[in-house]
Formats: C-alpha cells, structure tokens, sequence
C-alpha cells in the first residue's frame, strides 16, 4: 500500500483529492503544505497531495515554494475539484463574531461573507479543515469548510454551497521523488521553474523558445527568489510531455538560457488535448531531424 502524504487536518478538500488520485491508499494528514512535501523527501511518504492552483484565488504560493526549494519533487498526477463551501459552527452556539478558513477560501466568500456575517471578523487558518477544527475548541465562532469536514467534525451547518463564484475549482497535485515518469497521453502538462538572470527581455527570450515552437502555456506565475529583492523565479505550465520531440527541443534551449528545474509531465485531469500548430508537430521535429541527420551523412543536402 502507498503512503500518502496530505495537506490536512482531516477534512481538508487535498483530502478529498487525495482519495480521487490514490483510491485505496494509506492516507496521512500534515499540518501544512511544506511538511506533506518534506515527508515525500525524507522518505516517511512515497507521494504528497497538495493544492496547486484555484480557478478563482490563483497559485498556491506555499506549494510554489514547496516545490521550487529542497530536494526536487516531481507531479505525476493531478485532479480538479468543485469548490463551494460549507459555513460551520457549534450546534446551539450564538452570535458569529469569528469566522475562520484557509486564506484562499476566505477570498472565495467575500461577498457571502459581506452579505451574511457582515458583523463577523474573517481569521485566516492554516486549512479549511483547520478552521473547523478551531471552532470544535472554541478559537472560532465559525469555519468556512469543505463539505466533508461536517463527516468528521461535530459541528452544525450554518449554510451550505457557499462560494461567490459559481463553478469554482481547485487543481491538485500528487508528487513524488524523482522517478519514471508517467507515459505521453496526448493530454499532457508540464511544469518548469525558471531562474533566470535579471536583464532586459529575459522573460521575453524565455517564452519566445516556447512560442516559436507552437507550445501553448496554461499558467505563468512570478514568485520572488526570497535571496535579493526584485529577483523572481518563474513557474510555467505548458501543453506537452517531456518525452515529445517537440517539448525536448524546447526545453534544451530553455535549458542553455536559464537555470531549470523539472517539476513534472502527465497527464492533464480534464483531458484537453494538446494544440499542435502547422509545423510544429512532433513528426515535424522528428523530420527535421532526420534531414540534418542525412546531410550529415553526405546522403542529401
Ligand atoms: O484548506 C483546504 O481545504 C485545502 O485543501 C486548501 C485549499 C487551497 O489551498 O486553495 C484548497 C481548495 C480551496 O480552494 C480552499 C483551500
């Protein structure tokens, strides 16, 4: 049976995209989302679950910078969840004068949060399932929670199906240690940190090598490199898998501009295939190759 490291307490939405993306699995709660990943490093888990990316709130910064410090860890799954969220509090408890959640969720409640509890100070917790917790011991008049929190925690809901975007969603990862990587599907993301110099146009060289061979990106974020102020990473998500021709070229030519790091290639949880444009298909690099190859040879030119 895997270990699985979570983004816990119990209850957690990681949880529950740890059940989809490891059914069956030995599943173990970590208070934050930097000790699920040092798990995975120190060997104490064979793979960590952990929030990526929300379609409302964006990135997770302490998985960003979870995974771009330490020992590498590579993403070879990732899921997508429905968010909308439960409001808790104690069964017969009165006035609501606090209301805490993980900061994301908070920002997906705003309104709701105005509009209903207008009088209740929000408090930011290290997970939705934490807050839940901390109303459990009297810390806090009410949690802004997962739907399944309710199933472990004696708590009454106050509302339900709350979220001020309707069709919120939050993309999980699985990662692992270094290994084999999952095979090509068609549909397929890969990650890369970027640490690039600072000098004039040098994200501009970095996204050039992607989009001069066709590769369409599916996120960009900066984060700081916390060394010199003004110095950032970059973190990008583009279609394609390592093992393709088409991503290898680009990813040697990132590779002699910049410093990389590999954050994984798989397969994408809601299966959009990638964009090949004309030309830029692997069978095109592979003939291109195979040219050069040729007059190298002496048998063309
Ligand atoms: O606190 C949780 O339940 C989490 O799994 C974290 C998290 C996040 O990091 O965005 C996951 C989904 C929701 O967007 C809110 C919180």
């Amino acid at each position: 049976m895997l270990r699985i490291a979570y983004f816990g307490p119990q209850g957690t939405f990681t949880e529950q995209a740890a059940r989809a993306l490891a059914p069956g699995e030995d599943l173990t709660p970590y208070e934050t989302v930097r000790l699920a990943l040092q798990a995975v490093r120190d060997g104490a888990a064979d793979a960590a679950c952990v929030p990526i990316e929300n379609s409302v709130e964006g990135v997770v910064p302490a998985t960003l910078d979870g995974l771009s410090d330490g020992d590498p860890l590579v993403a070879t799954a990732e899921t997508i969840l429905p968010i909308h969220f439960s409001v808790l509090k104690r069964p017969g408890s009165g006035e609501i004068r606090t209301v805490a959640s993980h900061p994301h969720a908070l920002a997906q409640v705003r309104e709701w949060l105005e509009a209903n509890l207008p009088d209740a100070t929000p408090v930011a917790s290290s997970s939705t399932a934490a807050a839940a917790v901390g109303v459990v011991e009297g810390d806090f008049d009410a949690a802004v929670s997962a739907p399944v929190a309710n199933e472990h925690y004696q708590l009454e809901e106050l509302a339900t199906g709350v979220a001020d975007v309707r069709d919120a969603q939050t993309r999980f990862l699985m990662v692992r240690r270094p290994g084999e990587l999952p095979a090509p599907t068609g549909a397929d993301r890969t990650s890369i940190v970027a640490a690039a110099v600072n000098r004039t146009g040098t994200l501009s060289d970095l996204l050039v090598e992607l989009a001069g061979r066709g590769i369409n990106l599916t996120r960009i974020d900066a984060r700081p490199t916390r060394n010199n102020f003004g110095e950032y990473r970059f973190f990008i998500d583009f279609e394609g898998h390592l093992a393709e021709p088409r991503i290898i070229d680009a990813m040697t030519a990132l590779r002699r501009r910049c410093h990389l790091r590999f954050l994984g290639s798989h397969p994408r949880a809601d299966e959009v295939v990638a964009t090949i444009e004309d030309g830029a298909g692997n069978q095109d690099f592979l003939d291109a190759q195979a040219w050069v190859d040729a007059v190298l040879k002496g048998e063309g030119a």
